[in-house]
Parts: structure tokens; sequence; C-alpha cells
């Protein structure tokens, strides 16, 4: 088993990178399928677990695809299948994002159901009832969702009872090459919609609105393959500049976009934290104690329930009590019973917890549960007293390019021990690697 470890203490000092954003390659790469002619050339599309299995999806659907130097190319002129198994979409729920530019180019798909995963039931019904409402037909069996449609896909006026980002780009994929107009209201508003919009529409297709609450797409008869760039992954970013708060440092997080990044910037502000921000990245300083601040978590622009987790670390240390409350996932609270066992105090009454700050954390043996839950137990480890050792990296590896190393570039204690590396270092008595602490 991998393992992530972690010995807390050290200031940080210096720049990290921002990569792509996963959750604006996913829809992106899957977006390729509405080309039917010509190349799609996708940049910064991170090196990633996720991203590695969309280009698998895509593959077995028939299409050629070479990922190269964090480009992706695809040529989706043929189609072999519109079906994606059980076994590529149980690795990743955004795998269900195929579906719509399917049934919008091929008039069918037929979709593992996703389930429901460690931080919610996580359910589908708005994607669905977009697509019926545009005219496809439904059909449930065997743990796949059919659809099918005569002809195209007819534009209609879709309401959407939350703003899920997923139903919302999904259906904006199937409205591109509807007949008609297609109007997505209370529709999510995150920056990688406005991404998705923006390939979108350099493939040929009419999206207006995208980034509001009211999406207008005219839908075209064909799209062409087109060459785009990923914006810069903000929830990478927020991690990193928790990362500079935490351990009372100064860092430069290059690529991040204030802009994208509102709710986290005020929050670390509010509690102390300097955060200036320029064109090319944004600075983040500590070097006074913090204060408690609370978090509410809500669809964009609201604070991002995937930086929740991470903020919590940063109240674990800060002066005074904090509330935060999930409102997006209803079980995404898995990380404090991990932050106990690192000696923090945190109580939680259904989708409150109650976080005690001025915790003296200390190192344990602990598991991530979640992908951001991981990225939060590492920012715990930085500051927590001994060694952290973190397994459960195949959440961690979905979204974060080497996290380990990018931390170690800027001074911290942290070190990736694959698994024969650990059955030497059983074996001889020392690290296969040496460590940095060594
Ligand atoms: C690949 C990707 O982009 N993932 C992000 C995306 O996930 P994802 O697109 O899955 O998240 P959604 O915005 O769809 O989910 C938000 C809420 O809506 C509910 N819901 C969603 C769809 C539906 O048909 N019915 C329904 O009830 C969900 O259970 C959840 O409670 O947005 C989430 C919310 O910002 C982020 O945490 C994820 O990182
Ligand atoms: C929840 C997340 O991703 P996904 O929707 O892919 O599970 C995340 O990025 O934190």
């Amino acid at each position: 088993m991998s393992k992530i470890i972690v010995r807390g203490g050290r200031k940080l000092a210096g720049r990290v990178k921002v990569n792509g954003a996963k959750n604006a390659v996913l829809p992106i790469i899957a977006a390729s399928i509405l080309a039917a002619e010509g190349e799609s050339v996708i940049h910064d599309a991170p090196p990633l677990d996720d991203v590695l299995v969309i280009n698998k999806v895509l593959e077995s659907l028939g299409l050629q695809l070479s990922y190269d130097n964090q480009s992706v190319r695809v040529n989706a002129e043929t189609i072999h299948t519109c079906e994606a198994s059980y076994e590529l979409v149980r690795k990743m729920r955004a795998s269900f994002l195929v579906m719509g530019p399917l049934l919008a180019r091929m008039g069918k798909a037929r979709i593992s159901l996703p389930g429901g995963c460690a931080i919610g039931t996580r359910p589908i019904d708005q994607h669905l009832k977009g697509f019926e409402a545009m005219g496809a037909e439904i059909e449930l069996g065997q743990g796949y969702i059919e659809a099918r449609v005569n002809n195209r896909l007819k534009g209609a006026k879709i309401y959407l009872d939350v703003a899920s980002v997923g139903a919302t780009e999904n259906i904006m994929m199937a409205a591109a090459l509807a007949e008609g107009t297609t109007v997505i209201e209370n529709a999510a508003k995150e920056p990688e919609i406005v991404d998705l919009a923006n390939y979108l529409n350099a493939m040929g297709a009419i999206v207006r609105g995208a980034g509001t609450g009211v999406i207008r797409i005219e839908g075209v008869e064909k799209m062409k393959g087109a060459v785009h760039t990923v914006i810069p992954d903000r929830i990478e970013a927020g991690t990193y500049m928790i990362a500079a708060a935490i351990t009372q440092s100064e860092l430069y997080v290059e690529g991040a976009i204030g802009d994208h990044l509102r709710p986290v910037v005020s929050k670390l502000q509010e509690m102390g934290v300097s955060v200036e921000e320029d064109e090319n990245g944004i600075m983040v300083r500590a070097d006074k104690p913090l204060r408690a601040a609370d978090i509410k978590t809500l669809p964009y622009p609201g604070f991002p329930t995937d930086m929740q987790s991470q903020m919590m670390a940063l109240q674990l240390v800060v002066d005074g009590t904090s509330l935060v409350t999930e409102t997006v996932f209803e079980n995404r609270f898995m990380h404090v019973d991990e932050f106990m066992l690192m000696n923090a105090s945190i109580k939680v009454d259904g989708r409150t917890a109650v976080v005690s700050g001025s915790n003296k954390l200390r190192g344990a043996k602990v598991c991530a549960t979640d992908l951001r839950a991981g990225a939060a137990l590492i920012l715990a480890a930085l500051v927590a007293e001994g060694e952290t050792e973190i397994t459960g990296l195949h959440h961690i590896d979905r979204g974060y390019v080497d996290i380990a190393s990018a931390l170690r570039s800027v001074g911290a204690d942290i070190y990736r021990v694959a698994p024969q590396e650990e059955q030497q270092t059983q074996e001889i008595g020392m690290f296969a690697v040496q460590p940095t602490w060594a």
C-alpha cells in the first residue's frame, strides 16, 4: 500500500504552480464526442487518474485518442459503441458526462449507473429530467441507464431543482446538437461551466449565459474539433493557499485566479491571512496568529464544498471555535474521524461541525476517505507534531498532481512511499529512497 509520510513543523516558502482543473477537463474531454469532424486538442489536461479514466471511457467507445505532455488529442469521427461499462463508470462518477454528448450525436447511449460515493448518494435525476424534456426515452435496468431518441433531441426549457454542476454540463452538451433552443434555468454557475461553454462554442455550438443562472443553447447541426486550454484548478490552488496559512508561511500560488476563489480568499482574509492577487497568481502570507471563522458550503459563488475539509484543517489550529455547515453533500464529514486521530476536537451535529481551534495536532496513522479529505489530512500533518502516515492515496491521485513533490519543493517534510519501497524499508530497516528529513 502506498502512503504519504509527513513530519510536521516546517515553514514553507517559494512558489507552487497550479495545474489544469480536473473538474473542467473531464466534461471538456467528454464534449469532444460531439465533433463529427476534425481533431480536438485539449491543453493543460493534468496528469491525474481521473483524466486517464475519462480517456479510457472515450477509447472504449471507439474514439481515437492520445495523451502526451499534458495535451489530449481526440478524433471522434468514428464511434463504435454507445455503451460505457460499469468497470469504468464505477471508477469515476464524471464518466456519466458522456451520456449527453452520445445521445445528441448518436441518438442513443447506455451508461452504467454511477452509484453513490463516500460523500453522498449523488443522484442523477436532474440529468435524466433534462434529457427527457428534450425528447429522450429513458430506461433503467440491470444497473444501466439507456437513453434513446428518434432523430434529434429537441430544445426545451429545463428548470433544475438543484443547481447541479454535472446536470448543467450534461444538458448543455446534449443541447448543443439538439433541434431548436434549450434554456437551462437554475443552472450551475461554476467557472468549469464557463470553460465548457467556451470549448463548445469553439467547436461550433451556440451557448450563451454560462456563468449565470440561465443558459441558452441554440442547437446546431454539426460540430467540429477545436483547440482549447483548460482553466487552472481553483481547488488545487485553494489547497496550496491553505498550506501557506496553516504553516504560517509565504507561498506564491502561480496560476491561481482570484475571481474563481473569491469565497476562499475572503475567508482567509477574515482569519487574518494576507492575500495579494496579481495577473499571474496569488501571494499568500500568514505571519501572525489567525482567528476562527465560520463557513457554509454552497454552489458557486458560495464557499466550495471541495474546499470544506481543507478549511477545517486550518480551523483546527486557529484561535477560537468555528462552525462548518455542509449544505451540498449529505455525508461530507468523514475526515472528522481521521482528524480526531490527530488529536483534533470536533463535534458533528447533522450538517454542522463545531471545530475547536488551538488544537495541538499530533501525527498519527490516518486514511484519506475521499479526495479532498486526503488533501486536508496532508495540510493538518504539515503542522502536527511528529510523523503522520496517510493511506488511501488512490483518492488523492484522482485530483492532485503529485502533491507530495509539490509541497516538498517549497520546504515541507513530506514523502511518498510506494509499496515495494515500503517492503525494502522493512527488509533493510531504512527508507529505500532517502526521505528529506533523513
Ligand atoms: C467532476 C466534477 O465536476 N465534480 C464536482 C461536481 O460534482 P457533481 O456534478 O456530481 O455535483 P452536483 O453539482 O451535481 O451535486 C450537487 C448536489 O446536487 C445533488 N444532485 C445532483 C444531480 C442530480 O441529478 N440530482 C441531485 O440531487 C447532489 O446529490 C448534490 O447534493 O460538483 C460538486 C459540487 O460543487 C463538486 O463537489 C464536485 O467536485
Ligand atoms: C467530489 C469531487 O469530485 P467528483 O465529483 O469527481 O467525485 C472533488 O473533486 O472533490
